[in-house]
């Protein structure tokens, strides 16, 4: 992201005249502000102006909204046949729903399930029962989950009883109606009872198909996260406060300098911040890679097994495999859970501009058009991939021996990657020794080739004794999924103390990429070059720690961020 110096509108150091909210109250407070510095035992700020301006600019809590007085229900439980299935109901009128489901009973007694039988007390034909067996129970506002009164309909879960509960309960009150999606995590949200790094959690929890996207996703539910960005969001607005004080007190008393003890504190509490946020961006990544899946890229010489290997893994036949060379001459990628760990596995055609053989022959058909444009997209797809699966494989040579054939390439690709694996194919073609020997001359044009690679261990696998099932160890398939997790792992551990930084979700991190620019922009304007002898701009540095604070109001969706409502809008898309 780009931002360009001086270009915030309406703000520049010229303009400082047009800025000033000069106030007595102010100046007051500066002098204080200046005279304990000066003394070096400023208390915190809590004089007047602090505490007026903090509960006005920095208040974690949005002004209470108002809602529509709706009253809206759901089934919560899955549709179809169960034991069990719960209806929730929140909003005012779920006294009123009660009262008339269960008509001369006694008043619910807070959070304690209760046996009740349910009636429609407005069927046409008279009063109707709905489930004489169901369990109740009511949660009174604000301490609930929507912040609004709630009531929970525990029925047996056939879908004719489901479905005439659903159907008496609009008739008991007024402004009774079907909940739209999401609509009870929106309330919370509106409510304080989640805020928008919860709910985004939420999503991610409701949506997770694999342990460690639930894993990644329930991190971000405690609202760890969430309190974090609000403690940083209000120390940032303190500090561009006390910077803004400053200014309007030296324009009233014509001093040059901003003082360089404010500087280095805020300067200090600034770096400190972005230490933190490079941490969480970097966690972010680690998390993307558990909610979004690790993608890993099958790559080698053509016919050396990589469709058979991707159909071993995948367990079942999703590219075609065959004894012609270059079959595979497109993308192909499935997705999967491996170990717990969501995965998408791209087989691709076989590289040949640099295939060639340990033993020393190498392949040199001519390229057609169409596996030119299958190369070319492999490669594609092993760039952008995070880990990069380099097959080799044990292979006749012309001169009536064996060698492994391999495609420098693909190595050299493997070599940039965030991680790699090697795997040697077709080790059943030879003998033991035979095999080992050829290991070993791989390993050494490994070495000499990509040295980036010569730690990286040669796996051996013989896809042909898997589909067999003729080897003990599955022909070395089972040992290199196992190799695969242990690099999951590898590749997505955090610190147990860092644990909840996993669930920094994709549009956090770029916002908090964001707020890191502007705080390096106030690192820019308040130590300038000393060729330029530049004075400290505290004006702008002030504006750069409110549009890094706002970034951070947009992660909680706290604050007076506009676009809650879109990105609400995206979260309940889901
Ligand atoms: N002996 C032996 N043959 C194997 C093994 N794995 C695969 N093959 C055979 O090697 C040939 C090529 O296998 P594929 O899986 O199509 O190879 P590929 O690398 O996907 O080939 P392209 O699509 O041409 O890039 C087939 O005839 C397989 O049966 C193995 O472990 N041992």
């Amino acid at each position: 992201m780009s931002i360009a110096s001086n270009s915030i509108p309406g703000v520049s150091s010229n303009s400082r005249q047009t800025r000033r909210v000069a106030s007595k109250t102010t100046a007051t407070w500066a002098v204080r502000f200046l005279v304990g510095t000066l003394r070096g035992t400023r208390a915190a700020p809590s004089s007047t102006y602090s505490l007026r301006n903090y509960r006005r600019n920095y208040s974690t809590l949005p002004a209470k909204q108002s809602f529509a007085e709706d009253t809206i229900y759901a089934l919560s439980t899955a549709q179809g046949r169960a034991g069990i299935a719960i209806i929730r109901i929140s909003g005012p009128a779920c006294l009123d729903i009660y009262r008339s489901l269960c008509p001369s009973k006694a008043p619910l007694k807070p959070r304690y399930a209760t046996l009740r039988t349910l009636i429609d007390s407005h069927a046409q034909d008279g009063p109707n029962v709905l489930d004489s067996d169901a369990i109740v129970l009511y949660f009174p506002a604000p301490k609930t989950v929507t912040g609004e009164d709630v009531l929970e309909l525990h029925v047996h879960g056939g879908p004719a009883t489901i479905k005439a509960v659903l159907a008496a309960i609009p008739k008991c009150a007024e402004g009774v109606r079907y909940a739209e999606p999401g609509e009870f995590t929106r309330r919370a949200f509106l409510n304080d009872r989640l805020d928008l790094a919860q709910v985004e959690s939420l999503a991610d929890t409701l949506s997770a198909d694999t342990e460690q996207q639930r894993r990644a996703a329930v991190r971000g539910t405690s609202g760890a996260l969430g309190r974090t960005y609000e403690s940083w969001r209000a120390q940032l607005l303190l500090a561009r406060g006390e910077i803004e004080a400053l200014i309007d007190f030296s324009e009233d008393q014509h001093f040059d300098e901003p003082p360089a003890e404010l500087l280095r504190n805020v300067t200090a509490l600034v770096d400190g911040m972005l230490r933190g946020i490079r941490h969480h961006e970097a966690a972010s990544a680690r998390g993307e890679l558990l909610r979004g899946g690790i993608r890993i890229a099958l790559v080698g010489p053509p016919n050396v097994g990589k469709s058979s290997l991707m159909n071993l893994v995948v367990g079942r036949e999703a590219s075609i495999v065959s004894v012609e060379a270059g079959t595979t001459r497109d993308i192909v990628e499935v997705s999967l859970d491996i170990r717990g760990y969501l995965c998408s596995f791209a087989d691709t055609a076989g590289f040949r501009g640099g295939s060639s053989s340990s033993s020393g022959s190498g392949a040199a058909e001519p390229i057609g058009i169409v596996e030119e444009e299958g190369i070319r997209r492999a490669k594609q797809k092993a760039l952008e991939s995070d880990l990069v699966v380099v097959l080799a494989a044990v292979e006749p040579t012309v001169e009536g021996g064996f060698g492994i054939a391999y495609d420098e390439e693909t190595l050299e690709i493997a070599a940039q990657a965030p991680e790699s694996l090697l795997v040697v194919n077709k080790r059943d073609a030879v003998d033991e020794t035979t095999f080992f020997a050829l290991l070993e001359k791989f390993r050494a044009v490994v070495r000499a080739r990509a040295p980036a690679l010569e730690k990286t261990e040669v796996m051996a696998i013989s896809c042909k004794e898997a589909q067999a099932g003729s080897s003990v160890d599955s022909g070395g398939v089972h040992a290199l999924t196992d190799e695969l997790a242990g690099s999951f792992a590898g590749m997505t551990s955090m610190p147990a103390d860092m644990q909840d930084l996993l669930g920094v979700t994709e549009r956090q991190r770029q916002l908090l990429e964001q707020c890191r620019n502007w705080l390096e922009e106030y690192r820019r304007v308040t130590q300038p070059s000393d060729q330029a002898e530049e004075e400290p701009d505290i004006v702008l540095a002030a504006e750069y720690l409110r549009y890094a604070a706002d970034c951070l109001a947009k992660i909680t969706g706290r604050g007076e961020s506009g676009d809650v409502e879109e990105v609400l809008g995206v979260i309940f898309e889901k």
